[in-house]
């Protein structure tokens, strides 16, 4: 490595850079403002609060719970109430999204629908899935999401042409 990297590298955690991963100190404080987005949950009716803090690239954090509705079908995740926030305020690249539950004993699992959102916005990021006392286990949405479909599938060559106009 040359000297500017080692340079670039200074003061942060060596081995998570060259991972192109956050640091410790990220990832800690991702997760402690996912724990404090759960707070804001809006579930009278599954009685389960979910926050998510999602780390756009350019470090920006874009938090989110989940939000239910009288009308069931109509509630939203916590995880894509974070990643609608951050792209309807121009970002769409991100490197990390933590979440949080209350649940005591396991690391929250993402909703399919979420990973199949997240993966829209790339496959090689990484998921923080937290217990609430801030353990946590770190997954790629690629390993959340195998053998996924996303936006580039749609322009692969197809056996037929469809038009435009039927
Ligand atoms: O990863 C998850 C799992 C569940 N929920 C929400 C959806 C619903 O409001 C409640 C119960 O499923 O928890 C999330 O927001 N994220
Ligand atoms: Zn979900």
């Amino acid at each position: 490595m040359g000297d500017l990297q080692i340079e670039m590298l200074h003061g942060k955690d060596q081995e998570s850079q060259l991972l192109h991963h956050p640091d410790r100190v990220t990832v800690e404080g991702l997760i402690h403002q996912s724990l404090e987005a759960k707070e804001f949950s809006y579930c009278p009716y599954s009685n389960f609060r979910v926050g998510a803090a999602l780390l756009a690239h350019d470090d920006r954090v874009f938090t989110g719970c989940n939000v239910e509705n009288a009308c069931n079908n109509l509630g939203v995740c916590a995880e894509r109430n974070a990643i609608a926030k951050a792209v309807s305020e121009g970002r769409r690249s991100f490197k990390a999204i933590a979440i949080a539950s209350d649940l005591h004993d396991q690391f929250i699992s993402p909703c399919g629908g979420c990973r199949q959102f997240m993966r829209e916005f790339g496959a090689n990021w990484d998921v923080y899935l937290t217990k609430p006392d801030g353990s946590y286990i770190e997954m790629k949405v690629s390993e959340l999401l195998p053998v996924s479909f996303g936006p580039e599938d749609l322009s692969m060559k197809k056996v037929v042409k469809i038009p435009n106009e039927y």
